[in-house]
């Protein structure tokens, strides 16, 4: 039998409106939550992501901001940028979409960001607040990959899982998540010997490199659940993910499309800790 899908989309309008529910709720108090969307350059993904970013929070009632910049931007400009955003009282929360551009420090900038507005979770005082188990912001994508998993009712405690990647948005914040949910969990990365050993004992498979058909058929146990994180192009230009979906959903007994699975759930996140950030303001 044929996976069941994950629908992220689904899920995503399930979750946005519950969080339109506690954006009525915080106006009701006199907090109008705002969310600053900061772009630099032309990179053509990166401007549909900020495009639906903001379009997303029109849903909800969040108050957004898009600052669009040249390429050229200087790194101190842009600091500047973020500096006088975390002042503004009514902005909650404060994103930079990546990539940016070669000549500016991307950390730099991230840390600058304050971490009470850093709403991507990629500030260190959030990836330190995960490590330990202590409130912070995680990371919209693995976020929302949890998020997946709760939905269809797998309960990561005592299963094994094994994340592909190890990239610092995704890959080791999946893991530490999924740690905290109490799996069993390996990490597998592009110097891992042989991959296919680890990913065919896995109950729960998450693929997040970047590179189209990294996990296939054979390399999946029967019945297992499996996330794809991946966003590539196939050659005819089509959006596609790093799971060979067709073959992995003979497999399989869970699995998300690509588009339409964990992409939607990472801005429904993004408006989820946005909502957060402006209920832990308004205390
Ligand atoms: N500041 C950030 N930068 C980046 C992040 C991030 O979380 N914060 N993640 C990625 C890009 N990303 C969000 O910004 C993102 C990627 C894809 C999607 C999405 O909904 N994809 C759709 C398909 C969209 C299309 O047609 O191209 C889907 O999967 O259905 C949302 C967000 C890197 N940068």
């Amino acid at each position: 039998m044929a996976a069941q899908l994950i629908d992220g989309a689904a899920l995503s309008r399930l979750w946005r409106a519950r969080l339109s529910e506690r954006v009525t709720a915080l106006k009701a108090r006199g907090t109008l939550p705002g969310l600053a969307v900061i772009l630099v350059g032309d990179n053509p993904a990166s401007q549909v992501y900020v495009r639906n970013k903001v379009k997303a929070c029109q849903e909800v009632g969040i108050h957004s901001v898009l600052e669009t910049y040249p390429a050229s931007l200087t790194e101190d400009a842009l600091l500047a940028r973020v500096r006088a955003l975390n002042a503004d009282p009514a902005i909650h929360g404060i994103l930079v979409q990546l990539p940016l551009p070669a000549h500016i420090d991307a950390q730099r900038v991230i840390e600058t960001i304050a971490p009470e507005k850093d709403v991507d979770g990629f500030h260190v005082a959030n990836a330190g607040a995960l490590m330990v188990g202590r409130p912070g912001f995680w990371p919209c994508t693995p976020y929302g990959c949890m998020k997946m998993l709760e939905h269809i009712g797998c309960d990561p405690c005592g299963k094994h899982a094994v994340v592909i990647g190890r990239s610092n948005i995704v890959g080791k914040p999946m893991a530490l998540m999924l740690l905290q949910a109490n799996a069993t969990v390996t990490i597998c990365h592009s110097a891992t010997a042989d991959l296919a050993h680890h990913t065919r004992q896995a109950d729960i498979v998450v693929a997040a490199v970047g590179k189209r058909n990294v996990l296939t058929a054979d390399m999946v146990k029967p019945g297992a659940v499996v996330i794809d994180v991946g966003m590539n192009r196939d050659e005819a230009g089509k959006l596609c993910g790093d799971v060979d979906f067709e073959g992995v959903r003979q497999v399989a007994g869970w699995i998300t499309p690509v588009p339409g699975g964990v992409g939607p759930m990472t801005i429904t996140m993004l408006l989820l800790n946005t909502v957060e950030a402006a209920e832990r303001a308004a205390r």
